[in-house]
């Protein structure tokens, strides 16, 4: 089998792996060749053949084997820029530790946000919601050649995205103090601008904003609706990728879902990794609020919180990992000043206000409205009894979101769904649970749906 043929061959993975997977993950694999039942494909980064190899493997074998090639396992080769290749085995050297003396000579002018000490890698607890955020930010931390560009990490509030932006930052810093790394928000990033047409001096903001070598900005749909800030955001950032220098952008929701974001940032922005922080899991909360435990206990002397009052908090509070963390502070201050453990009890007493938010319910009038805004079409409709697929199907979806994200019976959802029996919407789960596992357009709606109405 030839590249020529597994480049005709690939797109019948789109299905198994979600569009944009394939595009991000399959599509730039190269088949360099096919011999004695090993698939040798031609990666970009030591990184990226890594995660082929754990997450897409098994999907490209089965695909290569039912389209005719006999194939056992696959093996990944890093395109090197002359041409030769190196084993995705082989460790990617780090950078060497440089002092960090360089380091204000090379940032003392940039006019960036300052970076919080606590922010690192080291601190940042990794699960599988964050994994592969984690492992991309990592990468770039690393320096060395851009392997994507930009980066960008997506995801609800209090995730961790600033928390992984001030990381590289970090690194990058201890790793290259030569290099001029900036990082600032959106937000800023429009102030500047601005300052600088009021104070007419765009030239220098220009020169300034194209001499960084790492360029980080967070919270990018502050720019959305802001349409000179976007123009001169949009060449910023052509200019440093014709430079080959590294951009990471954070963001709350996709490139791709920012409402009034001018088209050609919105694909500039596609054109990298864009990686999704998902809502945390028991797990990984557990996991913070041990970290963060170990922390206080440090701290406040004396005081310790037992394994049961922390798994407590891992399960009652599912927002986000700010509202963990601050729960956490508060309870630790609150006993130190009443001198009293830390009990399960004290900790009811103590964040009855957090606890009930976290309590609050999702609504099957949330979902049904949240749905039709989705699909566009009349909430009425959504309910009534037209049977237009336009209409069914999106119907369709909010029953199944009404299934998933409430703990409502399949009679109560029929009687907000105009009086439906319990079998109609028993159907209408399993056909778009059948429906999601091939159609990787309705699973990314799905994907969408839930992170906007559990956000
Ligand atoms: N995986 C994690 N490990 C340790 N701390 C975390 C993790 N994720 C988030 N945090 C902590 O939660 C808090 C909120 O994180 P951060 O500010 O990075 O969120 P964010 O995604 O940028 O949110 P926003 O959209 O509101 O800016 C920070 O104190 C951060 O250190």
């Amino acid at each position: 089998m030839t590249n020529e043929t597994w480049g005709q061959i690939r797109e019948g993975l789109i299905n198994r792996v979600g569009r944009n997977n394939y595009t991000t993950w399959i599509e730039p694999l190269k088949l360099s060749q096919l011999r004695n039942g090993v698939a040798l494909f031609e990666v970009p980064t030591s990184f990226f053949g890594d995660w082929v190899q754990r997450n897409y493997a098994d999907h490209i074998r089965n695909h290569l084997v039912t389209s005719g090639a006999p194939v056992e396992r696959l093996e990944f080769l890093v395109g090197a820029e002359n041409g030769a290749v190196r084993s995705v085995a082989a460790k990617p050297t780090a950078a060497p530790r440089a002092p960090v003396r360089a380091r204000a000579a090379a940032e003392d002018d940039l006019p960036g946000a300052p970076l919080d000490a606590r922010f690192t890698f080291d601190s940042f607890v990794v699960g599988k919601p964050n994994e592969l955020a984690h492992a991309a930010a990592r990468r770039v931390a690393e320096g060395g050649p851009v392997t994507f560009n930009p980066l960008f990490l997506y995801g609800g509030v209090g995730l961790g995205k600033t928390h992984l932006m001030h990381a590289i930052a970090h690194e990058l810093r201890e790793r290259q103090p030569e290099l001029r790394v900036l990082y600032l928000s959106a937000e800023q990033f429009m102030y500047r601008f601005i300052q600088a047409l009021r104070d007419k001096q765009v030239m220098d903001f220009k020169s300034l904003f194209r001499s960084v070598d790492v360029l980080m900005v967070d919270d990018v749909q502050f720019i959305a609706g802001k349409d000179s800030t976007q123009e001169e955001f949009f060449h910023t950032f052509n200019a440093l990728v014709d430079q080959n220098k590294q951009i990471i952008i954070s963001a709350d929701r996709a490139p791709g879902e920012i409402r009034d974001l001018e088209d050609r940032i919105k694909s500039r922005l596609q054109c990298g990794l864009v990686v999704d922080l998902h809502p945390t899991d028991y797990e990984l909360r557990l996991g913070i609020l041990q970290q963060k435990a170990e922390f206080y206990r440090g701290q406040y002397r004396g005081l310790t919180i037992s394994q049961g009052v922390l798994e407590f908090l891992a399960h009652r509070i599912t927002t986000n990992v700010r509202v963990l963390e601050g729960a956490l502070t508060r309870l630790f201050a609150f006993a130190s000043l009443v001198g009293r453990e830390i009990t399960l009890d004290l900790a009811q007493d103590c964040l009855a206000d957090i606890l009930r938010a976290s309590d609050r319910k999702l609504t099957i009038e949330e979902i049904q409205r949240k749905v039709a805004e989705h699909y566009n079409v009349r909430l009425s409709d959504l309910i009534g009894p037209k049977r237009l697929r336009t209409i069914a199907r999106p119907r369709q979806v909010a029953m199944y979101l009404a299934k998933q994200l409430t703990a409502r019976s399949l009679p109560e959802i029929g009687r907000r769904f105009g009086g439906r029996d319990h079998t109609t919407i028993m159907h209408g789960v399993r056909k778009i649970e059948e429906l999601a596992a091939t159609d990787s357009q309705l699973a990314d709606d799905l994907q969408l749906l839930k992170r906007l109405l559990q956000g």
